[in-house]
């Protein structure tokens, strides 16, 4: 099933927790360096299936390969290998920013000097180089979410998983996010984002969109609202609620 310009390839994913089915048959692949948006409502069954593929939770059945390793005997090697970040579970809010900073390095495997060195350029570039020692219970949510970001990333994973990495911000901070997002694709990082927010989806090379633990929707966004005669994937979204309704 390899292939290399695929880093994540899901085929027929199946898992069901007692007798009903969180992820029902999806199959989706993200091709290596685009941006894949995850979408669906509460309960979809978005963030089983990123579990899954982040190597934390084993599939029911199903094919599912992340960089060539097998989710169900290599999840070792696919933690490695990537970055993660969530809305509900990123940061200590009880540590400083530095704190913070040394913890999830070291957790990533970087060296003492690594991380003095990394360190000192990220919150030089985040500008947050002078609030190092302030805790991150203090700081505001979009200097948590971009500190957060460049945490999931310090490493240089090949993949970074971001669940609902904007929630609770307003538009601006939201855009600002977003060019972080961009400038880790520029570096040749994957990512792999789910949100609630229609207008992010947008800013996808290509998306999937689940309702009910199946995929109802896959492509680039421009092709999607072709086809489905939409002019927003807001609308595409509100379709699609419809028809399973
Ligand atoms: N460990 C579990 N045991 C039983 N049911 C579960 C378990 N984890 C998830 N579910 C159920 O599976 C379904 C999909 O949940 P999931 O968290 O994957 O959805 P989601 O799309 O990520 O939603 P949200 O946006 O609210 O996080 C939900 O009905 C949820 O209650």
């Amino acid at each position: 099933m390899c292939d290399s310009n695929y880093v994540i390839q899901v085929s027929k994913l199946c898992k069901k927790f007692g007798s009903f089915y969180a992820n029902n048959e999806l199959s989706f692949d993200v091709k290596r360096g685009e941006i894949f948006g995850f979408l669906g409502a509460n309960g979809a069954g978005k963030s089983t299936a990123m579990k899954i593929i982040s190597g934390l939770l084993t599939p029911t059945s199903g094919d599912v390969e992340v960089l060539g390793y097998n989710v169900y005997h290599e999840s070792e090697k696919i933690k490695r290998e990537i970055g993660y970040m969530s809305q509900k579970f990123s940061l200590y809010e009880d540590l400083t920013i530095w704190e913070n900073l040394r913890l999830f390095a070291g957790i990533y495997g970087l060296s003492k000097s690594q991380i003095k060195d990394k360190g000192e350029k990220i919150l030089h570039k985040l500008n947050l180089w002078s609030h190092r020692d302030d805790l991150v219970k203090s700081i505001p949510l979009g200097w948590k979410q971009k500190l957060a970001f460049s945490l999931a990333t310090i490493h240089d994973p090949k993949i970074v998983f971001l669940d609902e990495p904007t929630g609770g911000v307003d538009p601006q901070v939201r855009r600002l996010f977003w060019d972080q997002i961009y400038e880790a694709q520029a570096q040749g990082i994957t990512i792999f984002v789910t949100t609630h927010y229609m207008d992010e989806a947008e800013y996808c090379d290509r998306i999937c969109i689940l309702s009910q633990g199946e995929v109802v929707a896959y492509g680039d966004p421009e092709s999607l609202k072709e086809t489905h005669k939409v002019d927003s994937i807001d609308s595409l979204f509100v379709l699609l609620a419809r028809n399973v309704e």
